[in-house]
């Protein structure tokens, strides 16, 4: 594997009294780059996340994060990381800087050096004013505000973030995405994994999606979408019947059928420029177009597609 990679597994395989939870899974990150694990409830996902951040022994497999084999050198690999888990549960008498405080002298960072990193990164997720509010009184975006701060507080170079925004509303989601944004910006790896599926899509600059403990696509966001090659477009013309003749012509044209919103074109590759030739081919019959619409697949189609499920569907 290349020297850019910031995380490396290999042949990962992990069980729990015989039953496989993850089965020979292999995928690097590389530096600087937002990476997330998707996959539907009881995939695998958590099971990888806790080996790769040390919290789950190694049973079978290599894994490497930032250099170091989690397996030999645990220490150094808990020092290069932060860990965003659902489960880290704030303390709910510490006020918020007595929270980031508690965390940095945890870490030993020194005195000077942990006030002015929190101070600054209170600014980051806009919890200044909060400051000496206690955790309790917090709202559940501003407490996960507060857990990716203290998270960044040692300056990982990896952070690792569970459903970093679970039960939170659309407007608190979308600042966390950008606090995500600017954290990698700064140079942070960010390792996620989400059930959301927008979310992957905005966020990430790859992709894997998990079932049954193996990996089965992996790639950007839009490789995936685009392997899918199911661009489809919805076209109401003034004479359906007719327009599907004019149609036959096009060899990009998969299939044509009737939907509730007019004619359902089925396109095998980029529907986009496809589109012209559609306009041309219909006027050109003389029929007037009445509308016309693209409709890319999106990381849902994806999803669905590789796991035959949505991701919600706990039915596992
Ligand atoms: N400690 C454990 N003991 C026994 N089985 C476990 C244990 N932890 C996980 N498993 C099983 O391993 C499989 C993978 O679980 P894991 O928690 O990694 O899935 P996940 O993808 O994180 O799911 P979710 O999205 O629901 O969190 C599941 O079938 C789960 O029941």
């Amino acid at each position: 594997m290349g020297e850019d990679n910031i995380i490396e597994v290999q042949d990962l395989e992990h069980t729990f009294n015989g039953f496989a939870a993850v089965r020979g899974i292999s995928f690097a990150v590389k530096k600087g780059e937002i990476f997330s694990f998707l996959g539907p409830n009881g995939a695998g996902k958590s099971t990888t996340i806790n080996i790769l951040t040390t919290l789950l022994p190694l049973q079978k497999g290599t894994v490497r994060v930032a250099g170091h084999d989690v397996a030999r050198a645990p220490e150094q690999v808990r020092k290069s990381i932060g860990i965003v888990f659902q489960e880290n549960v704030l303390d709910r008498d510490l006020t918020v800087r007595e929270t980031m405080e508690f965390h940095g002298r945890l870490y030993a960072i020194p005195r000077d050096e942990r006030r002015r990193r929190i101070d600054d990164l209170l600014r980051v997720v806009e919890l200044e004013t909060k400051r000496d509010e206690l955790t309790k009184n917090l709202s559940g975006g501003m407490k996960r505000r507060l857990q990716i701060a203290r998270g960044l507080l040692t300056r990982p170079t990896v952070l690792f973030l569970d459903e970093p925004t679970q039960g939170l509303d659309p407007q608190t989601r979308m600042r966390i995405w950008e606090y995500i944004r600017q954290v990698n910006g700064a140079g942070t790896t960010i390792f996620l994994t989400t059930h959301y599926m927008e979310e992957a899509d905005m966020l990430s600059d790859r992709i894997s999606i998990i079932d049954h403990g193996e990996i089965i696509v992996s790639g950007t966001p839009e490789e995936l979408k685009n392997t899918l090659g199911e661009d489809v477009v919805y076209l109401e013309t003034g004479d359906d019947r007719k327009a599907r003749e004019a149609l036959g012509g096009i060899g990009e044209i998969r299939s044509v059928t009737k939907s509730p919103r007019g004619l359902s074109i089925t396109i095998s590759t980029d529907g986009s420029r496809c589109l012209p030739q559609i306009v041309d081919a219909v006027h050109g019959a003389g029929i007037a177009i009445r509308s016309i619409n693209l409709k890319k697949p999106t990381m849902d189609d994806v999803f669905v597609y590789y796991t035959g499920r949505e991701l919600r569907d706990t039915g596992v």
